[in-house]
């Protein structure tokens, strides 16, 4: 059986998502896509599912009864609207992180799922399906380095584009590495601080970058993350994990060793869509075959909750320089409470 799947949000990830389900994986059509920009819809239809239709808006594709599963890759503000309505559908729902911009917004998810009894929502967090992340997970849970006592993490992009603003190094960008160590170490987070360094003068005006997040988690463990997303030079994931024993850090993705004009190099990439391109197909190949088995895997909407919460705590501590705590509710039974 081919799984007929409808798109909501046709930008850049969409469209790379839709290429993934037409031409790179196995069991999905894309059946329907759909943008608030019509045009940017019909254009992307045109390119990789010729077929599919372009309905008005997000709620209408929902609806269409050839539609069996839906991937919502708008910005991230529209998503909860969309997961909640997929959920009165009874319709399984990928959507790409974060699952909403607030924990509020995730509860209410986490709420109706619950309420319905079964999983029907997967997160786009994909760095567990990442095998650098899954060798360096491997390594720490064999004890190669005994227990784990710090992180210190960096995540960098070339530039980001003007409608960037600072609380989304947090909401947009961070969100990857919370929702990844607290996969890593099967632990949460307790409380978590902001510092400014001076900020570049390659960033525009409106936003402050980079920003230094400190976070703290229930064992004690203290993690630092670089959020530097103009740092012009690369796309660029860093992740060293020090432990009682040794120090494990996150392998770069292969490249060649150039030596020439008395210099050695190797390229750094530029660009997320390549720098995680394998993550992104098994991520997506994983929700196809969770959907046809009934059973889903990946990030639930408790993971993408919990991401939440401390990102709303980080952005508290944004704006009064503080140590804000990081309170959860109670995990329900449906994620194993
Ligand atoms: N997992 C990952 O590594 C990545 C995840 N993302 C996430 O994917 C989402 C989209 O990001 P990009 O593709 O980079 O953004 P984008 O701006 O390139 O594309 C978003 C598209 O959604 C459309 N859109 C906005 N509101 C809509 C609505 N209410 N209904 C229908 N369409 C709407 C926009 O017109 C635009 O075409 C974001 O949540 C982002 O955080 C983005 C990049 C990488
Ligand atoms: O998810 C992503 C973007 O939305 C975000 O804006 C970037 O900072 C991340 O590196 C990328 O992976």
């Amino acid at each position: 059986m081919t799984l007929k799947i409808g798109v909501i949000g046709t930008g850049a990830i969409g469209e790379d998502h839709i290429r993934r389900c037409m031409q790179a994986l196995s069991g999905a059509e894309i059946v329907a896509v759909t943008d608030v920009n019509l045009d940017r819809a019909r254009e992307v239809a045109e390119k990789y599912a010729p077929g599919a239709k372009v309905p008005d808006d997000g709620e209408s594709l929902i609806a269409l009864p050839e539609v069996e599963a839906v991937i919502v890759t708008s910005w991230g503000g529209t998503h909860a609207r969309y997961v909640l309505e997929a959920i009165r559908h009874r319709k399984y729902v990928f959507c790409e992180k974060p699952l909403a911009t607030t924990a509020e917004d995730c509860l209410k998810i986490v709420e109706a799922e619950a309420a319905y009894g079964r999983r029907l929502v997967q997160v786009g967090f994909m760095r567990p399906y990442d095998t650098g992340y899954r060798a360096l997970k491997s390594l720490i849970d064999k004890g190669e380095i005994g227990e784990v006592l710090m992180i210190h993490a960096a995540h960098r992009n070339q530039r980001v584009g003007a409608n960037y603003k600072t609380d989304m190094g947090i909401t947009d960008t961070l969100i990857h590495e919370l929702d990844v160590f607290r996969w890593m170490l099967g632990d949460d987070y307790v409380s978590a601080q902001v510092i400014f360094p001076r900020s570049s003068s390659k960033a525009m005006a409106h936003i402050r970058d980079p920003q230094i997040v400190l976070l703290e988690t229930k064992k004690g463990i203290r993690i630092d993350v670089e959020i530097f997303v103009n740092c012009q030079y690369g796309y660029d994931i860093k992740c060293a994990v020090v432990g009682e024993l040794g120090e494990a850090s996150l392998p770069m993705p292969p490249a060649v060793e150039l030596r020439k004009s008395a210099a050695r190099s190797t390229e750094i990439m530029t660009d997320w869509k390549e720098r995680f391109i394998a993550a992104y197909d098994v991520e997506l190949q994983d929700f196809i075959n969770g959907v046809k088995a009934d059973a889903l895997n990946g990030a639930t909407s408790w993971d993408g909750y919990c991401a939440s919460v401390a990102a709303d705590a980080c952005v508290r501590a944004q704006e009064t320089g503080q140590i804000e705590k990081i309170d959860m509710t109670a995990r329900p039974s449906l994620y194993g409470g």
